[in-house]
């Protein structure tokens, strides 16, 4: 079936009768029932405002023609904003509209003909002019009389050699709230007179991968300086892709790289992680602090910190791979957002303040494949970490080998 110039495309939509619909909608409530009336209000606003979110999540699976993930976060945000029907400004009720005009074009394109049309005819009620979705209705009926379009394709979802480990980074991000197993908690000097006076409060994730957390590694204040810091050269986020760095849909966040010059607050945690690793962080032994930010639906799928290839660009700074990474998260989060760690079956919540170590090499500069780990999707909030990436130069004899090859 043809498929040109049917979907929804922000610059079609028309906007005519916009006002004439205001009106009609504007509640009518009895003065005494103001009160409750307002207080109902406003949960159906929320309802709306998180309606909008379901939209930009199905958005971005539709623009790349993922229906499968489309239809589910779409059908969310029609359900949300039928839940807060009645109490809308002009914002929400375009964004219902929106969310069926692109619901519908998925169905459609899944193969689910009357699922479309009755999409479709929702959308109507609310913009009757509309040319492109009356023409739809109308293409949409012929199929389903004719009997051409009645083939509900299952939707297949979007498949590649990335994710291969999909299910089991699906299942860990799903899990309700992610549980640290509690092995064991200890305050850490590791030798340095410099946390003498304020010893790093460790907890014990994993010990394979040897994976770390320091509570309150950062105080609330240095988290703010660093996220206001960061906040005017947030950028999209870029992956290695071969020799290159490029955006790409499975990382989806806004980043920017802070110099240790930047402020004396940079400075001062850079002492603080290079105490507490007894590593040498100077460059070109570690890279800049990047500071990464999430909104909702924002993510990072699996994927290693390390380099599997010798042509990465992260060999560009010649002072070899990988070696660690600290990642410290400088919010919290309402709902989501955990890191995952894929092949070891676990996930560390997100902890405001607190400072995620592990090693991504092992002690024979062997990737550590137990290593593969996600940022999960945030459902509500917005999600702050930093990253300390910190290379094998440097590192010598502050990380030797061990006597035994296979460590
Ligand atoms: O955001 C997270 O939880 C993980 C981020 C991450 O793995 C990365 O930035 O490399
Ligand atoms: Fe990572």
């Amino acid at each position: 079936m043809g498929t040109g110039r049917m979907g929804p495309e922000k610059d079609r939509r028309q906007n005519g009768d916009r006002q004439e619909r205001a009106d009609r909608m504007k509640p009518r409530t009895a003065q005494d029932g103001a009160r409750r009336e307002r207080e109902r209000g406003r949960d159906r606003q929320d309802e709306a405002g998180a309606g909008r979110g379901q939209t930009r999540g199905g958005q971005v699976a539709y623009d790349t023609g993922d229906y499968y993930h489309s239809i589910a976060w779409l059908e969310e945000a029609v359900r949300l904003f039928r839940l807060s029907y009645g109490s809308w400004n002009l914002e929400d009720r375009s964004s219902l509209e929106d969310a069926l005009d692109h619901l519908a074009f998925s169905y459609f394109m899944a193969g689910n003909i009357s699922h479309a049309l009755s999409l479709s005819r929702e959308f109507l009620r609310y913009d009757p002019r509309n040319q492109r979705v009356s023409r739809n209705v109308a293409k949409y009926k012929k199929l389903l009389e004719t009997g051409t379009g009645t083939g509900t394709r299952p939707l297949q979802r979007p498949n590649s050699t990335r994710l291969q480990s999909r299910d089991a980074y699906e299942e860990l991000c799903q899990r309700p709230r992610a549980q640290l197993l509690h092995l064991g908690c200890s305050y850490e000097t590791n030798g340095s007179p410099f946390l003498l006076l304020q010893p790093a409060k460790k907890e014990m994730v994993r010990t394979q991968p040897h994976v770390a957390l320091y509570h309150d590694f950062i105080t609330d204040a240095e988290a703010e300086t660093i996220k206001g810091l960061a906040g005017p050269w947030l950028q999209r986020s870029v992956v290695a892709s071969g020799e290159k760095q490029q955006k790409a849909e499975y990382r989806i966040s806004k980043s920017a790289w802070l110099k240790d010059t930047a402020d004396p607050v940079v400075q001062a945690l850079e002492r603080r992680m290079a105490a507490l690793t007894g590593l040498d962080l100077r460059p070109p032994y570690a890279e800049h602090l990047q500071v990464v930010n999430y909104g909702l639906g924002g993510h990072y799928e699996p994927h290693f910190d390390h380099a599997t290839s010798t042509k990465s660009p992260l060999y560009r700074m010649k002072s070899g791979n990988r070696i660690a990474t600290i990642m410290i998260y400088l919010s919290a989060v309402e709902a989501g957002g955990s890191t995952a760690f894929i092949y070891a079956n676990f996930s560390v919540p997100v902890v405001k303040n607190a400072a995620l170590f592990w090693w991504n090499l092992r002690r024979n500069g062997n990737g550590d494949g137990d290593t593969l780990h996600a940022g999960c999707p945030v459902l509500a909030g917005d999600k702050w970490v930093a990253n300390k990436w910190i290379h094998e130069h440097g590192q010598e004899f502050r990380r030797p080998c061990s006597a035994d090859p296979q460590d």
